[in-house]
């Protein structure tokens, strides 16, 4: 169930209720107060801000308890995740001011125009006089945003800013969004082609599959930026960086596991890929109507790779039959479809990263108990397992060396890297992964990434720092 922080500005009249009839009437909904402000002191009444952690489904009967309580008047209810998004999460900002007509002449006409003939003699001069060299898009068609599917363009735009905040901040990379009204294949390329002059990357979000395998595809091979597609790379990426530490805690040999993937879709494709390369030797794939079997017959041309690859099993079954007796379950499908009492069927010292975004396959809290090392997509558990772990530090990689492509040595560099954030001191059950606000990940990723990127001569261009 989604979690979310709701401040309830009331007014208590003192004669009828206490500030700790308030407080048991929340906590008896399901609320959990995490502050409290006086806004208004005052002998007869008082306001006072009152900040809650609710379950969404807890939101309204608390609000409703207090409305119903004699001496109690809801003034205003505001959600502080609803606040911050207001007007937006980013915005531009000029590099420099504009405080007199010299500077006006030379950032704009006249002078702006001996910068455009340079480029126009040189289009790689793109790179140094404009913002491409440090400029990527986050480009989305809505079709498969989170785990909440096909909600449209605009209703994508907070993942998209979300995603470029991210690169900001983590990366100083200038990310901007870009949600498309079209889910047509050859259009999304076209377009996306016909805006690629001003960015450096293109990093594509939430696309459902398999329409994102071919448009990713096909980008990679028309342009000659770096096109990845998040969901598929990052996500595997991170897996990859998780698993080969989660397997450390538990002392298990990646050649010997037998894993489960849920919801064979952009990510768990990727996943299964990044895991035969790492040497995983028994794969069972599965998506909505049951396994991906050796030798099976499928429309989609990526499932059917799967089919002909001799690690995958060849047993028919659905998710509950196929789960027993796996060393690990990865889910990267819809929320709630692993019940505890699968989970439970598993093989001793079980792993599971249950990774459907927001509301993970398994109730964390259910599956604790019975798991070794549990892992979500969430940032309040541990085990984060999130691509942005990997988007910022693979593209401020990339836009560093001028990669042309972000290849699978450069994602294999990236996962390792990642892995070796967490010393092995340090590794455990509650900390297979390291935080995103540590600073070693962007850095770490960063060099392996350009280092993979020379050696594999995708990189166009050596950074200071390798020369
Ligand atoms: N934590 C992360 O970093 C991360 C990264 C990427 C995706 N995700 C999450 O993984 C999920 C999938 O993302 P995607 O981009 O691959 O989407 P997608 O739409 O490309 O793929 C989802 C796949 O799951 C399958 N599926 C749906 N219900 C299923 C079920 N009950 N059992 C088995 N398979 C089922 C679909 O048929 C589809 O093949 C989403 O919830 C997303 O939020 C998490
Ligand atoms: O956006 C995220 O948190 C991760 C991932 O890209 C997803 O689609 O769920
Ligand atoms: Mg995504």
């Amino acid at each position: 169930m989604a979690q979310t922080s709701i401040i309830l500005r009331v007014e208590l009249i003192h004669d009828k209720v206490t500030f700790g009839d308030v407080a048991a009437l929340i906590s008896k909904s399901g609320g959990d107060i995490t502050s409290i402000d006086v806004i208004r002191p005052g002998k007869e009444s008082s306001v006072r801000d009152i900040t809650v952690d609710v379950t969404e489904s807890a939101e309204g009967p608390i609000v409703d308890s207090l409305k119903q309580h004699e001496g109690i008047n809801v003034i205003n209810v505001s959600d502080r995740t609803f606040l911050v998004h207001l007007g937006g999460k980013i915005e531009i900002n000029p590099r420099l001011p504009i405080k007199n007509r010299d500077d006006l002449s030379r950032v704009y006409t006249p002078g702006v125009a001996r910068i455009c003939k340079a480029i126009h003699e040189q289009p790689e001069k793109a790179f140094s006089l404009s913002i491409k060299r440090n400029t990527v898009a986050v480009i989305s068609d809505g079709t498969a945003v989170l785990g909440l599917g096909d909600i449209g363009p605009h209703a994508a735009a907070p993942v998209m800013e979300g995603k470029a905040m991210l690169f900001k901040q983590l990366a100083g990379v200038d990310a901007f969004p870009i949600c498309l009204d079209t889910k047509d294949t050859e259009e999304i390329i076209r377009t996306i082609k016909t805006i690629s002059p001003m960015f450096g990357g293109i990093n594509l979000e939430d696309i459902s599959s398999p329409r994102c395998f071919e448009i990713e595809t096909r980008l990679i091979n028309e342009l000659d930026i770096p096109v990845f597609h998040d969901d598929q790379h990052g996500t595997a990426v991170v897996v990859v960086a998780g698993l080969l530490n989660a397997l450390k805690v538990v002392n298990k040999n990646i050649a010997s596991i037998r894993v489960v993937v849920n919801g064979i879709g952009a990510a768990g494709v990727s996943i299964c890929k990044m895991l035969l390369n790492a040497g995983v030797t028994r794969l069972v794939p599965i998506d909505r109507d049951g396994a991906i079997v050796r030798g099976g017959s499928y429309s989609q041309p990526m499932w059917q790779w799967l089919a002909k690859q001799p690690q995958v099993e060849a047993n028919e079954g659905t998710l509950h039959d196929l789960v027993q007796g796996a060393d690990v379950f990865i889910g990267v499908s819809r929320g709630g479809v692993l019940g505890v009492e699968a989970v439970k069927q598993m093989a001793p010292d079980r792993i599971v990263f249950a990774m459907a975004n927001p509301n993970p396959e398994v109730d964390p809290d259910e599956a604790l108990p019975h798991v070794r090392v549990l892992a979500t997509g969430r940032s309040d558990y541990p085990n984060q397992i999130n691509n942005v772990l990997v988007f910022p530090g693979i593209f401020r990689g990339a836009l560093d060396c001028r990669a042309r492509q972000i290849n699978e040595p450069m994602k294999l560099a990236a996962a390792r890297a990642i892995a070796s954030v967490v010393s092995e001191s340090e590794l455990n059950e509650n900390y297979i992964i390291p935080s995103i606000f540590n600073e070693q990940v962007v850095l770490k990723v960063r060099h392996a990434v350009i280092e993979a990127a020379i050696l594999t001569g995708s990189a166009r261009r050596i950074p200071k720092d390798f020369r």
